[in-house]
């Protein structure tokens, strides 16, 4: 399979208490997956669970979503980097001076990939109307992973609606991480913007991001490997 050496697959660790998570870490492989820690985890687990992740072998994506001052987000990003995690992310909403502030908290050495929320996947037309955001989610997207890009981040978390056309604009230089993943026939949950994982991948993503259709299945190791094996036949 490809992704041995480079798993594309980051299965979501949405639960409420670290328990749950490191018991579905157990069953997970490190070679197929790496871990994704977000809001609801990070803010009951803390840091020493993303440590104990890393422990098992696992690559950890902080999602944190940093969207504050500029000076705030900096201080967040060299706290991310001091944990060792593998990735990191801001949201390009925070604009031009943000961005380059994150970028120069996490310039030189072994830091980790920084990139940038553009359009959230929950997000459809009318609800970008609503928070009066220009244009169509998929304009919304390339324009903010252009200021993403000229801020010199790593990457974008885009819908794989997104990622063909960021990756012309950026001329491949900006990773596409796509949540809003769902294996044919799955719920779409609260995703407004979503593909399979072949249809992902077809698209130009570099790296998936499966939470509920993983960890909510019946036999979650089986589901993570099934969503790893579509991406290496795609
Ligand atoms: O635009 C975004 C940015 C982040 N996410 C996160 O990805 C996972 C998706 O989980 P599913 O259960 O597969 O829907 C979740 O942790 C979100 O916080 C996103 O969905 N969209």
């Amino acid at each position: 399979m490809s992704g041995v050496q480079d798993p594309r697959l980051i299965v979501a660790l949405d639960f409420a208490a670290a328990e749950p998570a490191e018991a579905l870490a157990a069953r997970l492989d490190p070679a197929v997956c790496r871990l994704k820690v977000g809001k609801e985890l990070f803010t009951r687990a803390g840091p020493a669970l993303v440590e104990r992740l890393q422990g098992r072998g696992f690559g950890v994506f902080l999602d944190l979503k940093y969207h504050d001052i500029p000076n705030t987000v900096a201080a967040a990003c060299r706290a991310a980097a001091e944990l060792g995690v593998w990735m990191v992310n801001v949201h390009a909403l925070g604009g031009r001076e943000m961005l380059a502030a994150a970028r120069e908290a996490l310039s030189g050495g072994d830091t980790p990939w920084l990139i940038a929320v553009t359009v959230l996947t929950s997000h459809d037309a009318a609800s970008l109307e609503e928070i009066g955001l220009r244009g169509t989610p998929g304009e919304a997207a390339l324009r903010l992973a252009g200021l993403v890009e000229r801020a010199g981040l790593d990457g974008v978390v885009c819908s794989p609606a997104e990622a063909p056309e960021i990756r012309r604009q950026s001329g491949g230089r900006l990773l596409r991480v796509t949540p809003g993943v769902r294996p044919a026939g799955a719920a779409a949950d609260d995703q407004a913007r979503i593909a399979t994982p072949a249809g992902a991948v077809a698209a130009g993503a570099d790296y998936l991001v499966v939470g509920r259709p993983v960890t909510r299945a019946g036999d979650p190791a089986a589901a993570a490997r099934a969503v790893a094996e579509e991406i290496g036949a795609a």
